[in-house]
């Protein structure tokens, strides 16, 4: 007797079916659920959400419907948190159910790359990862790695000082915070801009932004799709997949390898993989499953400190652009404490207030993560009256946070002195423009770091040179354009010494 065989159409069909179920089933949700925009059967709320600065449109929801958006897409039930008290009640008082990421099918089941600390949804292995990021990476571990922040961010200013426009600029500050990173977590040190390897983990680690971008695969929606063999038309997600997966396997393997050969010949020098596989007396202790944990840790943190941190750094340029008084607020204040005969450091942070305040502006004014990397909730959640409802991917809406009027008055203009006491001489308590890093478990373990190089530039930056709007600004705004990461697309300005002294004191420091 013949027996039925499923098809890899009557697959299809099937899943489209229950698909197209669930969504109807969804779209008619209770009332517990928190209010959002109308949706439309089936897609839901797909049709309203931009591709580009989705940001702006959750803020307005935010502020039409409240601080907890409810949107649902293909069934798919998605929060956006829009107040400090919904993300500290949700994220971090109830961090034990609000702290796993996403499931997915691109990233684990197409590309297996699920291991990435960023995207990892499994709670034991986070925690090994979460401790490994503590150890190398907490804010006195990181003080080890100031004299490699401060050498490569003069470096990087003293380049800027000799290149022509903003595209010239972006390469000497992504050369510099790439070397960081790479000394800091594989002791490689990428010296010219064209470095073959951090060219090479660059454009991997894009692919791997992209696999984790909202909306950017279909087979999210329609997970049955994954069942396609590769050679199908119309599965060119699954050949991608397996590149990518082909690459990340190089990425995590290839610079690891090379550490653990040094560290076997009694080479290696210190960084965030040598320090994790040897004891005090420098033995080798890492067995195969932490070893394998060590790469994948170390292979992450090139992806989520390097954008990010040069984006950081354009906006501050931006700010220079648009607010030429505090350029001058910051230039008098190292003139006073630091002088013109020595370059400011990391060391000096606290004697330079206004310019740390500058800092933590710059992160508020314009949040280069404007919407934080989506958490998920792992059971029923009430809140405020609702019922936030288990497998809900949650979104804190950073840019909404920043944007708050009642925790920063006047929020559109850019103002350091927000962030200093009566007194301008110390930092004020409370919230402190930090909402870019993230919340809960999941907060951003490279925040220390990041804070660090930003400085390490800015500081350098206000004592050595002088930025202006070029011939060409007519004095409007800089468009921002990115997915997870928000930047300007053009800097109209120009950068010059401030002094010939201080072009030649930067020079000598660098090139000693
Ligand atoms: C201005 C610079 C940076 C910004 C704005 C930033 C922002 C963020 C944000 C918003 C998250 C997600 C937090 C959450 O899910 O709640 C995150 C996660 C992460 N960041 Fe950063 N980051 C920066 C720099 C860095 C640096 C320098 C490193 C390391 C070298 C780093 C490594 C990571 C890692 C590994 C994660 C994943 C954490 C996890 O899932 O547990 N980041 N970052």
């Amino acid at each position: 007797m013949d027996t039925w065989r499923p098809s890899f159409a009557s697959v299809a069909v099937l899943g489209l079916g229950l698909l197209v179920l669930r969504s109807i089933v969804r779209t008619l949700r209770p009332s517990l659920f928190p209010p959002g925009p109308p949706r439309l059967p089936i897609i839901g709320n797909l049709h309203q959400i931009p591709r580009t600065a989705p940001h702006i449109r959750f803020t307005e929801w935010n502020r039409t419907y409240g601080e907890v958006v409810g949107l649902l897409v293909f069934g798919q039930p998605a929060l956006v948190l829009g107040s400090h008290r919904a993300v500290r009640e949700i994220l971090e008082k109830r961090a034990a159910t609000s702290s796993l990421r996403p499931r997915l099918v691109m990233v684990e089941d197409v590309c297996q790359i699920g291991k990435f600390a960023s995207l990892n949804s499994d709670m034991d292995l986070h925690k090994h990862y979460r401790r490994m990021f503590a150890h190398a990476l907490g804010s006195r571990a990181v003080q080890t790695y100031w004299p490699i922040q401060m050498r490569e961010m003069r470096r990087a200013v003293l380049e800027m000082l000799g290149a022509t426009d903003d595209a010239a600029w972006l390469v000497c500050v992504k050369r510099a915070v790439a070397s960081i990173t790479s000394q800091i977590v594989y002791a490689y040190d990428a010296k010219t801009e064209d470095d073959a390897f951090i060219a090479k983990v660059t454009r991997i680690l894009r692919s791997v932004e992209k696999t984790a971008r909202p909306g950017e695969y279909i087979v999210e929606g329609l997970t049955f799709l994954k069942q396609l063999p590769t050679w199908f038309p119309g599965a060119g997600f699954k050949r991608e997949g397996l590149r990518i997966k082909q690459d990340c396997r190089w990425l995590i393997d290839e610079p690891y390898d090379d550490v653990k050969q040094k560290l076997v010949a009694g080479e290696a020098a210190p960084c965030f993989v040598s320090n994790l596989l040897q004891d005090e007396s420098g033995h080798f202790i890492a067995d195969m499953e932490e070893e394998e944990r060590v790469k994948w840790a170390a292979g992450v943190l090139f992806g989520g400190g390097t954008d990010t941190t040069v984006a950081a750094i354009q906006m501050f340029l931006v700010a220079m652009l648009l607010f030429p008084n505090v350029q001058k607020n910051a230039q008098a204040e190292m003139d006073r404490v630091i002088g013109k005969d020595r370059l400011p450091s990391l060391e000096d942070r606290e004697l330079l207030p206004y310019c740390s305040a500058l800092l933590q502006e710059t992160l508020r004014w314009n949040p280069v993560v404007p919407l934080c990397i989506p958490h998920v909730l792992t059971q029923d959640e009430p809140y405020d009256g609702y019922v936030l409802p288990r497998g809900s991917i949650v979104i804190a809406n950073s840019w909404a946070l920043a944007r708050d009027p009642a925790v920063y008055p006047d929020p559109e203009a850019f103002k350091p002195e927000r962030f200093l006491a009566p007194d301008g001489k110390t930092l004020t308590s409370g919230e402190d423009g930090r909402e870019v890093f993230g919340f809960g478990r999941r907060v951003c373990p490279g925040n220390y770091l990041a804070e660090a190089s930003l400085f390490a530039f800015v500081c350098t930056f206000i004592w050595a040179a002088n930025l202006t709007g070029s011939p060409e600004w007519d004095g409007a705004v800089p468009e921002f354009e990115g997915g997870i990461v928000n930047r300007p697309i053009h800097i109209p300005a120009d950068i010059r010494p401030r002094t010939s002294h201080s072009q030649s004191l930067l020079k000598s420091t660098v090139l000693e």
